[in-house]
């Protein structure tokens, strides 16, 4: 019996993708005989979900008519997106997610390195800039404190790498790691651009550029002189933190660069006696931000115990603990805010003007 392709696309339409919900469309289709073989390429990272979509694939298409073998290749792939006009490239890197929060000490950093970690066990391509001047803390995050990047043409620098991550930071560059930065703005904007520019990135699929705290001059410059793809907003659902989010959000608003999306951080502790749940911080603040500014919400981490100690020993959650129900929300987190980059990539080309050009004749 012959295989009909509208059956076939039509069943093989049932398998969503688990971020989008979007049907998947197939590739290279092929159908000989009972034969048929497809492939499937997702736009994010997904080492962690191809070979379940792979099977789900492979059962919706058998209960087609007429298929006998079939041969079903799931990969991904991450493109490059367009950043804001007059904004300078950066060699090496695609896409550039810039991690902010506006209140200080809301967890952005310990967000920027499970997020480049979470990314990176999915299988991209990861670097990060810790562009924190106030308190760079991904050199201890990361297990790098001490280390200094090298270079070989005296003109750019090394990243140095832990788990597979490239990693700048501006506490690499200081001679006593307790020194305090005191810069001005402009001075401020121009170091870390110097130091985004002429580090040697290799090959990044994502760039994660961990922010100072605040909305002030320096993060307005920087976001108007980085090539970004869009912002990560971290909050805790404290009315305060919330407030400065807010100020976050408007800044990005005002340079057009598109929010990614909304983490709430310290959402909730759970007793690790009797599991008792209480919201410190407020219930639900970050949620309900999200939903007022239209937002993508990316998820919600508990404050614990495990997330702050295992960071502080240079190795947070995702690599410490890779199992954990905590790793599986960054993991999670992580494929949406790749998501919300192709996502961006979509939306940015399909404001772009069609050019078609017409050979003279
Ligand atoms: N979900 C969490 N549970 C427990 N502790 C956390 C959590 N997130 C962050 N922390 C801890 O809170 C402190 C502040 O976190 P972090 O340095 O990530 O915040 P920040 O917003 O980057 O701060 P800064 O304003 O200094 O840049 C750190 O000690 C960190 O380990």
């Amino acid at each position: 019996m012959p295989i009909l392709e509208h059956d076939l696309l039509a069943a093989l339409a049932g398998v969503t993708d688990p971020h989008t919900g979007a049907a998947l469309v197939p590739a290279n289709l092929s159908i000989q005989g009972g034969d048929v073989a497809f492939d499937v390429v997702l736009g994010y990272p997904a080492q962690s979900l191809t070979a379940a979509l792979r099977q789900q694939l492979i059962a919706a298409a058998r209960t087609v008519a007429g298929v006998q073998n079939v041969s079903a290749n799931v990969s991904w792939q991450v493109h490059s997106h367009a950043v804001q006009p007059g904004v300078q490239l950066l060699p090496g890197v695609k896409n550039i997610i810039a991690v902010a929060s506006g209140k200080g000490g809301v967890g952005k950093s310990t967000t920027s390195a499970n997020l480049a970690l979470a990314l990176a066990a999915e299988g991209a391509r990861v670097g990060v800039l810790d562009a924190d001047i106030y308190g760079p803390s991904q050199p201890l995050m990361f297990g790098v404190t001490g280390q200094k990047p090298e270079s070989h043409d005296g003109k750019t620098m090394e990243p140095l790498e832990s788990y597979g991550v490239q990693l700048m930071s501006i506490g690499f560059l200081l001679d006593n790691p307790d020194q305090a930065m005191i810069w001005r703005g402009p001075m401020a904007v121009q170091a870390l651009e110097q130091m985004l520019r002429q580090t040697h990135w290799k090959d990044l699929d994502y760039l994660v550029i961990d922010l100072p705290p605040g909305t002030g001059d320096i993060q307005l410059t920087m976001s108007q002189r980085i090539p970004v793809t869009g912002a990560v907003i971290v909050t805790t659902p404290q009315d305060i933190a919330l407030s400065d989010a807010r100020k976050g959000i408007q800044m990005f608003e005002k340079v057009s660069v598109p929010i990614l999306g909304l983490v709430e951080n310290m959402a909730m502790h759970v007793c690790s006696n009797c599991g008792h749940i209480e919201h410190i911080f407020g219930q639900d603040g970050g949620k309900a931000l999200a939903r007022d500014k239209g937002l993508h919400f990316l998820g919600s981490l508990p404050l614990s115990l495990q997330i702050r100690e295992q960071a502080d020993s240079g190795k947070p959650t995702v690599v410490a603990a890779p199992e954990s129900e905590v790793a599986a929300i960054y993991k999670k987190l992580a494929r949406d805010v790749a998501v919300q980059v192709a996502l961006a990539s979509t939306e940015q080309a399909a404001k772009a003007p069609t050019i078609s050009i017409h050979r003279k004749r």
